[in-house]
């Protein structure tokens, strides 16, 4: 549990109580302690707050009463943003009390889809800082700014250099928001204190003329450090995390394709890290996919997969499932020939001049497509993939919206009853189908998983519930199980873990319904569930390792906060 100002104790009756050695605005300025309409009379009198704040003091029922007539009165969903963003930065236990009790309807706000558009348009709305903005001139002094989060012991980074945002792309240091974002969900999914997450974004320039043209851009206005510049930055950002903040776990979040792969092979046995679009995209859509061959009596070795978009989330899915083949016994290469993986060139052929490192190990050999009718010789788009081989599994990390089309789900049905479908780019408007869509296409037969959160729809008088195919069902689990267990390194086998773990939450009823993932409502059961999974691999591979002895329900209700008020005594 948080250590310093955050701290919890208990009197000799038992009685819990926060010592609090902050008062009058500073108190009311301290987001993590700040209660705003909230402190009662006695408080008010001990901490110096008298005529500070209206005077009738407010339960916190009516507080959150309040804040959700607050939310409900902003008029579109940025607004809504914006408005949650404000209550985060003022008060963190009211922001996370309001959160938990309307998880469903809010997660879209903070999170995919409409973070996006807040990271569109961060330059325009910024209101109060919040993280940190490490470029290369203050990456040495990083030991200094460190100290403003003194006392908080940082126990989860999440870090982006902006390149690569959800489907959006080059967003500068507009990127921020997805790193806010994610640690919000890690607060209201993995009950980790707020103040133990930090949000990072390296400002290396952006390639985004828009953005460069901007006057009110609020980044370096300059184009992005790259090669080895790039290289050292980052290094040197590794190297003064490790030092400054010892205790941190590493979330790569939204890297170009490249970097994601590089970063992660460089430094995964150097902190414990992980990419997030790599490792927690794979973990959850392999869930997905294991759902979706119990709901047809069928293994994963009977399906062939068609990744559509060969970046760090297709590639990233394309491994675990490799992993997830592996674990059901098939062979090396026979895992390898039911993966087909596709990127804007089309199908990844090993013909291709300049292939990178990281698609190599997919690359099917051209003579397989020797009789296939092509409009290119040696080149196959999606259809012409699906034409010609039986694919029963198509996956969507392209961003490009609408790429799915009603032949290539048609042609699916001839060679499966129940094709699964799942257009996973973000935010909606990269989204490769529309649900609706595809069980049209289908006659309500595929078996449909999308990275953004859509609406039930009706096909033939029947609803459908959209299962949320977002790596948001992993990463607060795995991350978790990672502060708990303080693994030194966080392995593929922890992703297969959750994955499976992830794949058992799903209720009988549920896949008897078509849909492969729990509701966003449930991340906190799903993401303890999920983390106890991962913590008894951690046991069960090194049993005189680090969770040597501990009992995990103990070892997970130590590092649990709830977002509640204690009452503060005066130290
Ligand atoms: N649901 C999730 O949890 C989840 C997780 C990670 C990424 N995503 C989504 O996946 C998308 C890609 O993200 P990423 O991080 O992998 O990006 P990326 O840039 O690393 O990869 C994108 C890939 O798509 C390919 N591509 C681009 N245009 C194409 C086209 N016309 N046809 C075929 N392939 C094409 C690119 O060549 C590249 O291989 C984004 O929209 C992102 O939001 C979803
Ligand atoms: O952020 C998300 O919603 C999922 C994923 O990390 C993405 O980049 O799209
Ligand atoms: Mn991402």
């Amino acid at each position: 549990m948080a250590t310093g100002k955050y701290l919890r104790w208990k009197d000799a009756q038992g009685n819990e109580f926060r010592p609090v050695s902050i008062s009058g605005t500073e108190l009311l300025n301290d987001r993590l302690l700040n209660k705003s309409t909230g402190f009662s009379y006695e408080e008010r009198e001990a901490f110096n707050l008298n005529g500070l704040l209206p005077p009738k003091p407010q339960t916190f029922e009516d507080q959150l009463k309040r804040a959700y007539q607050g939310f409900l009165s902003a008029c579109s969903d940025i607004e809504q943003y914006l408005f949650l963003r404000a209550l985060q930065d003022r008060n963190e236990t009211l922001f996370y009390a309001l959160l938990s009790r309307h998880v469903e309807e809010m997660t879209p706000i903070i999170y995919t889809p409409t973070v996006g558009k807040a990271c569109q348009e961060f330059s325009h709305r910024y209101q109060k800082a919040r993280g940190l903005y490490v470029t290369a001139d203050n990456v040495d002094s990083m030991g200094e700014m460190a100290r403003h989060f003194a006392g908080k012991e940082i126990k989860i980074i999440v870090v982006t250099d902006s390149q690569g945002i959800l489907g959006l792309g080059d967003l500068g240091a507009g990127g921020m928001g997805i790193p806010i974002g994610k640690l919000s969900l890690y607060t209201l999914g993995a009950g980790i204190h707020p103040g133990h997450c930090l949000p990072v974004a390296l400002d290396v320039g952006t390639d985004n003329q828009d953005l460069l043209n901007d006057p009110m851009y609020l980044g370096i206005p300059k184009k992005r450090m790259k090669g080895e510049a790039y290289k050292l930055f980052i290094d040197k950002f590794v190297q003064q995390t490790k030092l400054h903040f010892p205790k941190a776990v590493l979330q790569w979040e939204d890297f170009s394709k490249s970097n994601a792969f590089n970063n992660l092979a460089k430094y995964e046995d150097e902190i414990p890290s992980f990419n997030d679009d790599i490792q927690g995209t794979g973990a959850v859509v392999l869930a997905g996919i294991i759902g979706a061959t119990k709901i047809k009596g069928e293994t994963l070795g009977e399906q062939i997969f068609a990744v559509y978009g060969a970046g760090a989330g297709g590639v990233g899915v394309a491994d675990q499932i490799f992993a997830g083949l592996l674990k059901e016994g098939v062979s090396h290469q026979a895992a390898r020939d039911r993966i087909f993986i596709l990127d804007s060139q089309g199908v990844v052929f090993d013909n291709r001049e300049g292939l990178d490192e990281y698609k190599h190990r997919y690359a099917k050999p051209v003579s397989l497509a020797s009789d296939w009718q092509l409009k290119e010789d040696n080149k196959a788009d999606l259809s012409e993939l699906i034409d010609n081989v039986a694919v029963t599994v198509l996956l969507g990390c392209s961003g490009v919206g609408g790429a799915f089309k009603e032949n290539h789900v048609k042609k699916m049905l001839d060679y499966t009853q129940r094709p699964m479908v799942f257009p996973l780019s973000n935010p909606t408007s990269n989204c490769e189908a529309l649900p609706e869509d595809i069980y049209r296409w289908s006659q309500g037969q595929a078996i449909v998983a999308t990275g953004s959160p859509f609406d039930d729809v009706e096909y033939d008088g029947k609803p459908y519930r959209i299962g949320q195919g977002n790596n948001v069902f992993i990463f607060p689990a795995v991350g978790l199980a990672t502060i708990v267990s303080g693994v030194k390194k966080i392995t593929m086998e922890m992703f297969t873990t959750a994955s499976f773990a992830l794949a058992d939450y799903v209720p009988q009823q549920d896949l008897d319904e078509g849909c492969v993932f729990p509701r966003i409502g449930e991340l906190k059961a799903v993401s303890m569930h999920v983390a106890k999974a991962v913590l008894k691999q951690i046991q069960e591979t090194d049993p005189d390792g680090c969770m040597c002895g501990k009992e995990i329900d103990q070892e997970l209700a130590a590092h649990m906060w709830e977002p509640i008020y204690l009452p503060y005594r005066r130290v």
